[in-house]
């Protein structure tokens, strides 16, 4: 199980709900993903006009945990007076902190990200910081409060995978947290790779509603995710520099 805060979930893919080609798609790539949690852009969300268009419209949405983000924030105040809307219009008391500090990039603000984590946690909310793979940023965040720790694979909506396994294995060893990996994830093995290190779940977005195939893209990203963790739990062999051979010979006579 994947636990985050009070709240308890058997699949460990969380999904992003924006760029879908329509919302038939939407809806079915998130079916077949059996993802739990769907995270979207409050700032995308018409939320107290409800003659505006939503792009959640066809999601039955009592059916998933709803993660609001805070897509659009460039500072720590504008990312917590986001979620204060979200959480006034009832959405969820958990938060994808995202604060961007380079809009060419989009790369999180450390600094902006760490204030707007604490003062949300002062105001009870679970705080899922979205981060950059900065082991000690990692380490900071965690020691504020917060339920679960974010690092990007790569930078959002690249398809890159990780680009620093390095960093990403520090955060997952040190961490007493959900590692939820977040962002870059560009194929099926990119998330099996996240969840053979150990992280506790992906988010991922672009793979699924950019491929070709979005519904077929979703259950590979499932079926990935559930074989990585798999793999994680089962241990990997070690690598040697030499052969082993897979059936010794020593003991037995040949005629
Ligand atoms: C939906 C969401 O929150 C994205 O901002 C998230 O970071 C996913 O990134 P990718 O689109 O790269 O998967």
């Amino acid at each position: 199980m994947l636990k985050i805060g009070h709240y308890e979930f058997s699949s460990r893919l969380l999904l992003g709900t924006g760029k879908y080609p329509n919302f038939d798609i939407q809806k079915e790539a998130v079916a077949v993903s059996e993802a739990e949690i769907l995270t979207f852009a409050v700032r995308r969300m018409n939320i107290f006009e409800e003659s505006q268009p939503n792009f959640l419209e066809k999601l039955d949405l009592e059916k998933y945990t709803l993660l609001p983000n805070t897509a659009g924030a460039k500072t720590a105040s504008e990312a917590v007076r986001i979620a204060k809307l979200a959480k006034a219009s009832g959405l969820c008391d958990m938060i994808k902190v995202e604060v961007i500090g380079c809009q060419k990039t989009l790369l999180p603000d450390p600094v902006e990200t760490l204030k707007a984590s604490e003062e949300l946690l002062k105001e009870g909310f679970i705080v899922l910081p979205y981060t950059s793979d900065d082991v000690l940023l990692a380490k900071r965040l965690e020691e504020l409060g917060c339920h679960a720790i974010m690092p990007g694979a790569s930078p959002i909506g690249s398809g890159r995978g990780i680009v620093n396994p390095l960093n990403l294995s520090f955060i997952i060893e040190q961490s007493n947290v959900p590692v939820i990996v977040d962002a870059g994830i560009g194929t099926p093995s990119d998330a099996a790779i996240a969840m053979e290190m150990g992280a506790d779940g992906v988010l991922l977005n672009t793979a699924v509603s950019g491929a070709n195939d979005p519904v077929k893209m979703a259950k590979a990203m499932k079926l990935s995710i559930e074989a990585g963790r798999l793999g994680f739990e089962a241990g990997r062999i070690p690598k040697k520099r030499y052969a082993t051979a897979s059936s010794p010979m020593e003991g037995m006579s040949i005629s």
